[in-house]
């Protein structure tokens, strides 16, 4: 029986070995699915969508999906695969038609649809074209159109930017940015960029070894990461100090050679492992413990020689820094 009153993605999925995550999102919301390679980010969305055996509850607008359990294709649920997957022997148009064909659709009305759908992302004039004959940014336009068009309850995005040209990246985020405002569902997106999270989320889940390390908006995610990979992604430094985090820019960080003089708390040396360009910085990521970024001057680089393997002493005031409680 569905519940009118209860809307929107209400999940708990266990997958033994691999993941045991909860997750909640109102109608329209869009979440954000960070963390890195293996942390289950995908195989969550692959649970949620049912293509993955699982333990645990998933309601969506009010209906469960899990008891009794629904198939694949009783979802409501549009769903851009990592590999983009779209079918090779169908036009743009077919594959955009298809799940509104799939739902009984009759076939002009589904084409007619499609079509707008299409032109909504700009490449109605490719609609004959099979996917063989699309670069990867307007294959990626027909996937998410493919997903939107029957109108899911929840719709599941696994790295929709990945593998295109950073140009190409850029305006198709803007173009979903626009269509997801416009969604009345509630989107997962796995990403691995910082951007994508900051720019298209209202929620941010931070997946680390199967277990939800941190959830909230955007800005507390990036102004308070509670693992080293959000750290990163952000461009952060951050440390656990016994039940408290502390977080800072490696813009705060002094670089040098000798101990520093007088009593910081926050002292740390080890080698640099790399000095790479950062805008206007060279941005030092040294083998202290733990990792930490530093950024210096050009100038201060070629001074103190700091090249891989330098050993220096990294420090940083405390008035710099962002303390914040383990919870
Ligand atoms: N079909 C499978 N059978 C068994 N284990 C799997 C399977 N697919 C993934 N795993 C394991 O489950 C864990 C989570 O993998 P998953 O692909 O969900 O991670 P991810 O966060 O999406 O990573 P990535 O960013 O690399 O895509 C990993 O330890 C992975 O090795």
């Amino acid at each position: 029986m569905a519940d009118d009153t209860v809307t929107g993605l209400h999940a708990t999925v266990a997958v033994p070995g691999r993941l045991d995550a909860a997750v909640t999102a109102e109608p329209g919301a869009v979440v954000a699915v960070i963390g890195p390679n293996g942390a289950g980010k995908t195989t969550l969305l692959r649970a949620v969508a049912g293509l993955v055996e699982m333990q645990g509850e998933i309601t969506v607008d009010g209906e469960s999906w899990t008891t009794p359990r629904r198939l694949v294709r009783e979802r409501r649920l549009g769903y851009v695969f990592q590999d983009q997957s779209l079918f090779p022997h169908l036009s743009a148009l077919g594959n955009v038609a298809f799940g509104l064909r799939a739902r009984r659709t009759p076939r002009r009305e589904a084409e007619a649809a499609a079509h707008g759908w299409l032109e909504r992302f700009g490449i109605d004039d490719l609609a004959d074209r099979r996917p063989g004959e699309l670069s990867g940014g307007q294959a990626q336009r027909v996937a998410i159109a493919r997903a939107l068009a029957p109108d899911p309850a929840l719709l599941l995005l696994d790295e929709p930017f990945a593998g295109l040209d950073v140009g190409v990246a850029t305006s198709l985020r803007l173009e979903l940015a626009r269509h997801l405002r416009d969604f009345a569902g509630v989107t997962l997106l796995v990403t691995h960029d910082a951007l994508d999270a900051l720019t298209l989320a209202d929620q941010v889940l931070v997946l680390d070894g199967g277990t939800v390390a941190q959830a909230g908006t955007p800005r507390e995610v990036a102004a308070r990461p509670r693992t080293d990979h959000v750290a990163r992604l952000v461009g952060l430094n951050v440390i656990r100090d016994g039940d408290t985090y502390r977080s800072f820019s490696p813009r705060a960080v002094t670089v040098s050679l000798n101990r520093p003089e007088g009593s910081a708390r926050h002292q740390w040396a080890g080698p640099v492992v790399s000095a790479v360009p950062h805008g206007d910085a060279v941005r030092l990521l040294v083998a202290a413990d733990p990792d930490l970024l530093a950024d210096v001057t050009p100038a201060a680089a070629a001074e103190l020689g700091l090249a891989p393997g330098q050993q220096v002493w990294l420090s940083v005031k405390e008035t710099a820094v962002e303390a914040y409680a383990v919870s």
